[in-house]
């Protein structure tokens, strides 16, 4: 097979019947031009092979792993990860699914099922060259040989003895592997690196929180020093705007999640969005959404990179229930608009800021709506959405010729209670949260779409279940899972349901798009995992029904 270079990358739209990015191109539309399957044929869409999968062990505080991964496919061969970062190839031609090897890197379960906060994740692969590169719970970069199956090399990226994981996909940029982190609930302090595929070594790291000194850190204040456990991780991937030569990167959460007294100030560059130079890793801007955040709402979305008017934007579903746009050349915000039903933390974004309207710069803690604030004055409080967000990480897509942005949504709101942090409250590998969640309120979800021109909301499906698996756009149609196991697709202006199938398992990934032997097809993994099980279900009664499962799914006309 050809080897996967950056001018591929840079051009693997014009690929049509590949998906060779995570997010399908650098933007990260998860646009796929394909037309087979369209809005008068999609009736006829049905089973056309599955392929059962592993990964499902125990391991830590899990019980079970899920799956979460996006497949790659090139040339009619496919690769997947499951929860625990064992890599799959799959041939689909000929009408059928046969593995073809399988990478088990021999994840170490204990050691980093302990400290994933949020489950037993892994969001997929990448190609660079003849190699596929992976990640694993434990902190690993693995670069597998495609032909044989066989781990090239390894490098020791992230550190679980300190509270890293990684959960993301890599990024692939000019021969560097971008990794991102996981562990803001458990006091790690954050970063991206990059790892140089041809010579195997770090390029470069880049700290989501300043170190002494450096701009940023006076937004660190107060005695506990709590830069150095601030959280601010990295734990989904991001996109690249080549014209720039920019890595764009969502921060997650300052830790301690609810207890916003123990790290006054605003906590640069936690809940912002990341402009970096590819080369260096230098940060060229920031943009912030959630100064000093006492809900736990990482900014962690894939930014996905679109021109209109003129502008080139950045636009992030962000977990505090805004869709914002940023000026991706400079981090000027543009535009922000509710995606949710309801927003109690906040009045709303003040357009000339871009600030919540109840932010004061001159506080040092930020309490919004303090009635609807979890504090040492407010021990318990309810507030929507609630502390998964409006919308976790699962991917957005962008239909560019109608300029709609289509947004997997978590309706929600939820309790949470605070309790007050010490520097003796934080040991390495122990939650360092301030508090915890409950779910006396029943969440939903929706498809939500954005007109990118207008930045206002163009419709809405409603969903009886969070949309916990991600959006793929093609040009009339829009398809997503839903966690109780339906598969659907809407009409991508109307968002209508024109077709659905259940597929028995619990949905926690996005669907994607291929053609081989000329056919297109639509595949997704299906198997309950994540955060949901073990912290949300009490919002869900039914889904304590769905049983833990490891399967492919791919549909054909
Ligand atoms: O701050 C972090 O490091 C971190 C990591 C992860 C993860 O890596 O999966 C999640 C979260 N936070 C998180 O807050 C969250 O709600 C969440 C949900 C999920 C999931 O896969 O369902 N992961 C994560
Ligand atoms: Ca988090």
């Amino acid at each position: 097979a050809d080897g996967v270079t950056q001018d591929r990358l840079l051009n693997a739209d014009k690929e049509e019947g590949n998906w060779i990015h995570h997010h399908k191109n650098f933007a990260g539309h998860r646009y796929s031009t394909l037309t087979q399957i369209n809005k008068d044929t999609v009736k006829n869409l049905k089973v056309a092979w599955t392929l059962q999968l592993g990964g499902i062990e125990p391991g830590g505080i899990w019980s079970h792993g899920g799956l979460e991964g996006t497949p790659i496919v090139e040339n009619g061969m496919m690769y997947v990860t499951d929860g625990w970062g064992s890599l799959y190839k799959i041939d689909t031609r000929g009408g059928t699914g046969r593995l073809v090897w399988k990478m088990d890197p021999k994840t170490d379960k204990e050691w980093a099922g302990a400290v994933a906060c949020c489950g037993v994740n892994n969001r997929g692969a990448a190609l660079w060259g003849d190699l596929v590169v992976t990640h694993t719970l434990d902190g690993r970069l693995v670069a597998t040989n495609k032909e044989t199956g066989q781990v090239a090399w390894q490098r020791q990226v992230a550190d679980p003895d300190k509270g890293e994981t990684i959960t993301g996909a890599p990024l692939i940029v000019k021969d560097m592997a971008i990794s991102g982190v996981g562990g803001a609930e458990y006091g790690i302090r954050g970063w991206i690196a990059a790892t140089d595929l041809k010579s195997e070594k770090e390029v470069w790291r880049t700290f989501t929180i300043p170190g002494k000194g450096e701009p940023g850190s006076e937004t660190w204040k107060g005695p506990n020093n709590a830069a150095v456990s601030g959280g601010g991780s990295t734990w989904v991937t991001g996109t690249f705007d080549p014209a720039t030569d920019t890595i764009v990167w969502g921060v997650g959460n300052p830790g301690p999640d609810w207890d916003n007294a123990y790290r006054p100030g605003d906590n640069l560059y936690t809940d912002s969005t990341l402009g970096l130079e590819a080369a260096t890793g230098k940060i060229k801007w920031h943009f912030q959404h959630t100064p000093n955040d006492p809900y736990d709402y990482d900014s962690v979305s894939e930014n996905l990179l679109v021109d209109v008017g003129g502008r080139k934007l950045a636009i992030e579903a962000d977990r505090n229930g805004f869709g914002y746009a940023v000026d991706r050349t400079n981090g000027q915000f543009v535009w922000a608009t509710p995606f949710v039903k309801k927003v109690t933390w906040t009045k709303g974004i003040n357009p000339d800021t871009g600030k919540p309207f109840e932010y004061d710069p001159n506080k040092d803690v930020q309490r919004y709506i303090a009635a609807n604030t979890p504090s040492a004055e407010n021990k318990t409080a309810d507030f929507c959405p609630g502390n998964m967000g409006g919308k976790n990480w699962p991917p957005t897509a962008y239909n560019p010729t109608l300029q709609l942005w289509y947004i997997p949504v978590i309706e929600s709101c939820n309790r949470v209670t605070h309790e007050e942090m010490t520097t003796a409250s934080l040991k390495p590998r122990e939650f360092f949260t301030g508090g915890g969640p409950t779910n006396p309120f029943r969440i939903t979800g929706s498809v939500t779409a954005i007109d990118v021109k207008t930045g206002k909301v163009a419709g809405k499906h409603e969903t009886q279940f969070p949309l916990l698996g991600g959006m793929l756009a093609t040009p009339d149609l829009v398809f997503t899972g839903e966690p109780s196991g339906g598969v659907m697709a809407l009409d991508a202006k109307s968002l209508d349901k024109l077709w659905e199938f259940r597929t028995g398992g619990g949905v926690n990934a996005p669907p994607m798009t291929f053609t081989v032997d000329g056919k297109q097809y639509l595949a997704i993994l299906v198997g309950l995992g994540g955060a949901w099980d073990k912290w949300f279900i009490d919002s869900t009664p039914e889904l304590k029904n769905i049983q833990p499962g490891s399967t492919l799914y791919v549909f054909a006309l």
